[in-house]
């Protein structure tokens, strides 16, 4: 199995171009199975998630050519599946997003169910929920959901009990092709759900209103083919601007749009970050040890739960106590003994993580339990004094494309070994 090792205590420098972001990519690779023309998709990362959702979309039938490594053309003239199977779904639970789309388009889905997963038990119930106020017909049987609909789906009006991030994508996306209109009401407005809309729009949909909390789609017969291309990772800059922080570097995020991270750049701000940016840059400079951040996790515009164990590093090492409250996840704490083991002084309570900042993290052999639980212990490694070692990197190559290159080529000592 791959591993990371790192040597710590080198600032990162330079600049790094951010790829396109994982959860916009997989919506939109999964609403391909939509127009009824091949679809061109342009900054797509080289992620394991992507490679998973290329095979399922294959299972199903449509064929991917890829035109360079962050270009596809998909093809879902082809489809001719309808079985999403547990093989796939139980290493990539945004599997669930064939769903909505594949009920719309096929008129018949079998979708394994997502267990739950080191941070939590993520349920699907409001996905299953609106799907059935659309017309569906849809039982849980043998860890399947086997949905059914006679003719179209039909539009409806469906209150989301929660904000849902891939349940408003699977039921904006299966909408598109509803006979009538669609309304989600307290819909989740992260900027991942604005991208699946914009593309969606760009093959002939009409939807309104993504980035509110009300999302209004007039069903169309059919969506045509068209080029897109997937919005920058904000997750991916957010973790790099904390490694930059978190090393006392200096480091410029090309390629992302600052707009999508108010929260991040407040809390870094918080913690003494010297932020400049400009339409698709945002520099960080760190002049002092980070100061200790208050930060409560909820949807967006919110800070996002998926930057908190980045945060949780950054108040390891910093000048005082701070604390990181999770709101969205009932577990995901996993990285907090894996952190202790390196020196950082974190009590759990609760949902909070309280941390006493200490000067210096030292140098362990750690494992990965998460995507983002992995990217706290990557730079915990690069400030550790001495050498980390992260085990079960599966986790981060699910959301960071050649997260080691990237680093090396900011100053960072790290390698994969076999
Ligand atoms: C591929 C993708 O985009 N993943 C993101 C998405 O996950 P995902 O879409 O799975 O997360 P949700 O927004 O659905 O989850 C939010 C909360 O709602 C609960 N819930 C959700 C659906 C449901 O049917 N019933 C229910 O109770 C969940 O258990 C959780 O407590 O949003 C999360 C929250 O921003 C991010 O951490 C993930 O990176
Ligand atoms: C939790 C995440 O992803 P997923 O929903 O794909 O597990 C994440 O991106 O941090």
């Amino acid at each position: 199995m791959q591993k990371l090792v790192i040597q710590g205590g080198r600032p990162l420098n330079g600049e790094v171009t951010i790829s396109g972001a994982k959860n916009a990519a997989l919506p939109i690779l999964m609403a391909a199975i939509l127009p009824c023309e091949t679809v061109e998709l342009h900054n797509v990362p080289a992620l394991q998630d992507v490679r998973t959702s290329l095979k399922l979309l294959g299972e199903l039938g449509i064929q991917s050519e890829a035109l360079g490594p962050n270009s596809y053309k998909i093809h879902p003239q082809g489809i001719n599946n309808h079985v999403a199977s547990y093989d796939l779904v139980k290493t990539m639970r945004a599997s669930i997003l064939v769903l909505g789309p594949l009920l719309a388009r096929f008129g018949e889905a079998q979708v394994s169910l997502p267990g739950g997963c080191a941070i939590g038990a993520r349920p699907v119930n409001l996905h299953i929920e609106g799907l059935r106020l659309m017309g569906a017909d849809i039982t849980v049987e043998n860890g399947y959901i086997n949905a059914k609909v006679n003719g179209r789906l039909r539009g409806a009006t469906v209150l989301m009990d929660t904000v849902s991030v891939t349940g408003t994508e699977n039921l904006m996306a299966a909408a598109t092709l509803a006979d009538g209109v669609t309304i989600i009401e307290n819909a989740a407005r992260e900027p991942e759900v604005e991208d699946l809309a914009q593309f969606l729009n760009d093959m002939g949909a009409d939807i309104r209103g993504a980035g509110t909390d009300t999302i209004t789609i007039h069903g169309k017969p059919a969506l045509h083919g068209g080029k897109y291309s997937v919005q920058p990772d904000r997750i991916e800059t957010g973790t790099f601007l904390v490694a930059a922080m978190a090393t006392g570097g200096d480091v410029t995020c090309r390629n992302t749009d600052p707009s999508m991270l108010d929260a991040v750049l407040k809390k870094l701000t918080e913690a003494g970050a010297v932020i400049t940016k400009g339409d698709d840059w945002i520099r960080v400079q760190a002049n002092s040890r980070p100061q200790p951040v208050k930060i409560i996790t909820a949807p967006h515009p919110a800070f996002p739960t998926d930057m908190q164990a980045q945060f949780c590093t950054l108040n390891a090492i910093a000048d005082g106590a701070g604390w990181v409250s999770e709101t969205i996840f009932e577990n995901r704490f996993m990285h907090v003994p894996e952190l202790r083991r390196m020196g950082a002084n974190i009590e759990l309570e609760g949902n909070t993580a309280i941390s006493k900042g200490v000067e210096q993290l030292t140098g362990a052999q750690v494992m990965c339990t998460d995507l983002r639980a992995s990217a706290s212990l990557v730079i915990a490694g690069l400030v550790a004094k001495g050498e980390t070692v992260v085990e079960r990197i599966y986790h981060i190559d699910r959301g960071y494309e050649a997260i080691e290159k990237k680093l090396s080529a900011l100053g960072a000592d790290i390698k994969r070994v076999s």
